[in-house]
Order: C-alpha cells, then structure tokens, then sequence
C-alpha cells in the first residue's frame, strides 16, 4: 500500500513546526547539563559544581544528598535564581537560567519557583501574620490578582498545610514547625513550577520534621507541584520515589523506590541503587564497590549481550 503524499498544508505546517524555536528541556521541570560553578575567593578557586547533570519530570518529588560540601546548596541556590552557574546549562520550566537579566530573574523568583530556607525565621517576616506572610507573594507579583481570590488561595494553602486555625498567628506566636509549613504555603502563594527546599527540616526533632515532610508529599500529591529537597535527613531520603546523590560537584546515583501492591493488597518496596551515565558515557562507580575488588586508574570493560562487565586490571 502506498502512502499517501502529503497535502502542501500538512507540509507547511511541519516545516513551520521544525522552523520555530524550541525551548530547551521544556517538556522537564528541571534540566542541568555539565553545569559547572567556580567560586574565586583570595585567588583560590573552588569548583562547587564541576559538570553535573540532572533531570527531573514535572510532579517529580526528589531528595539530593551529599557530604557536607559535595555541591548541594550551590546547586539549589542556582535553580532558586539566586546565584547563576559559570557554565553548562540549566533550565526550569523551559526557562534557560544563563540567558535571564536581571529582570528576567527576579520575575523568575516570584513566580516559577518557591524557596524554603534551613533557618525558620528566614522564611517569614516577623511582623506578619501567618495570612499576610502568605498573601504577600500575590500582592507583589505584577497584575495584582483580585483581593477577593487571593483571599481565598491563602486560605485554601493554610488548610491544605493543617494550619488554618493558625492564620492570624504572627511567626512568634508559632512553633518551628508550624513556621515551615507557613514557610512552605508562602512558597506556593504564586503556584510555583518547582519548590526547592534546603535541609528544611535540619532545625526540627525528629517527630515535626516527619510532619513536614508529609507536607512536602501532600503538596506533591494534591497540588502536582515538583519538589526537591536537599536534606541530611536518612528518613527523608527513605521516604520519596527517588534519591539523587551528589559527589564531588557532580551527581553520582541515585536510588529509585518502587511500591507494589500484590493480589492480597500487601505493599512491598523495592529499592534499586544506579550509577549516573553522562552523555559522553562517563560513570561514577560506588566508591564500596571500587575499594572492594581493589580498581584504581583502569578496568577491564567487556560487551555482553545484556550488559557491561567491569572488572579490576589483570595486566598489572
Ligand atoms: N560563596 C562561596 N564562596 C566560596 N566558596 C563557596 C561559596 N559557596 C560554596 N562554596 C564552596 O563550594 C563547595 C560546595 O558548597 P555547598 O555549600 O554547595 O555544599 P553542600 O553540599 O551544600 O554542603 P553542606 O551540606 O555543608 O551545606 C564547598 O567547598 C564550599 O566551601
């Protein structure tokens, strides 16, 4: 059977489609490509990111773990718009982080993404309530919604956090718990893309902190925002559907969590650990599993059917 040719409308209209600019990582929420950024300080450089990649799907809800230093607030700090990378690309919600002025990037900070700072009193303006904390956000953002919606949002994000009761409350008067979650319903007030959070719940016992992350999960859940959050917290990691490690300036696995529900109804999770491939074909192996078998410098690579087989230099 022949195919049909193609009407001269059909045709134009791919070639239109092919001509147009296309936005760069636009169908993620989040895309990083060999981003690399170098701090000078005293003439000593220090390259906090160092070529790193990373993506995450709108609705995402990720963890980004380290060691102290490995990169992670400088990468958050990057994707909040608060600091620009040196190198590589980075995009948001289809928006490109190295072209923004500065325009551009405080229009960027009010409405595609939300921050929620490690330090509780940060968050918030003391002499605020709860309400005004949140209702502030709307008010600054251009084309002032009508007082009577935004109203109704601040009201709608208190109850959705579990502190409605709390709306005339100023910071003080709250609990450092209940400050995070004000903190995380100003953070929405202009319906981000993305909301970051660094270590937001490194100031809190153990019990709140568990509070705050379920805020984290029912924001994700109910309002479809993609969330990530950099934590030191093991329950937090334990708890999403993914895991990203940073190394060096770099991401190096990541630990991916799957529930099964089987024909009894009983829940299982499943936990697999990966290794980063980078478009050039690099990888980061465990650091375990390199000190284990003795590899250093170079490694047998073998072509299997399935797989690669890697394992320590036998011509040594
Ligand atoms: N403004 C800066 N000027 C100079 N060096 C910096 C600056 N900010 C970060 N660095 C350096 O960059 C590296 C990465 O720092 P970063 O704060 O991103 O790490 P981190 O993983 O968030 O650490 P922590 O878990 O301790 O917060 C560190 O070596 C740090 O000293």
């Amino acid at each position: 059977m022949s195919t049909p040719t193609p009407s001269l409308e059909e045709l134009r209209r791919k070639a239109l489609a092919a001509a147009a600019p296309r936005t760069v990582g636009a169908e993620l929420a989040i895309s990083c490509e060999r981003l690399v950024r170098i701090f000078s300080t005293d003439g000593i450089e220090v390259q906090a990111l160092q070529g790193l990649d990373l993506t995450v799907d709108r609705g995402d809800l990720v963890a980004l773990v380290g060691a102290s230093g490995s990169g992670k607030s400088t990468l958050l700090n990057v994707l909040a718009g608060l600091d620009a990378p040196t190198a590589g690309t980075a995009t948001v919600d289809g928006q490109d982080l190295l072209a923004m002025t500065a325009k551009d990037r405080l229009r960027y900070r009010r409405e595609v993404v939300g921050f929620i700072w490690q330090q509780t009193a940060r968050n918030l303006l003391p002499f605020l309530t709860a309400e005004q904390n949140v209702a502030l956000p709307m008010q600054l953002r251009s084309g002032h919604r009508a007082a009577k919606r935004r109203r109704g949002r601040v009201t709608e994000l208190l109850e959705a956090l579990d502190i409605g009761e709390l709306a005339h409350r100023r910071p003080a008067q709250l609990s450092g718990g209940q400050q995070q979650r004000v903190a995380i319903a100003v953070a929405l007030a202009n319906e981000p893309a993305v909301l970051l959070a660094d270590e937001p719940t490194g100031e809190l016992d153990t019990d709140t902190a568990a509070g705050i992350f379920d805020a984290f999960r029912t924001v994700n859940r109910e309002l479809a925002t993609t969330v990530v959050i950099v934590t030191h917290d093991p329950m937090v990691a334990g708890e999403v559907r993914r895991t990203v490690a940073i190394r060096d300036g770099r991401t190096s696995s990541e630990v991916l969590r799957r529930t099964r529900i089987d024909e009894h109804g009983t829940e299982t999770v499943s936990e697999r650990e990966y290794v980063m491939l980078d478009r050039t074909g690099r990888v980061q192996l465990p650091a375990a599993f390199l000190t284990a078998l003795g590899m250093q410098h170079r490694v047998a690579a073998d072509l299997a059917t399935d797989h690669i087989q890697l394992r320590p230099d036998d011509t040594a």
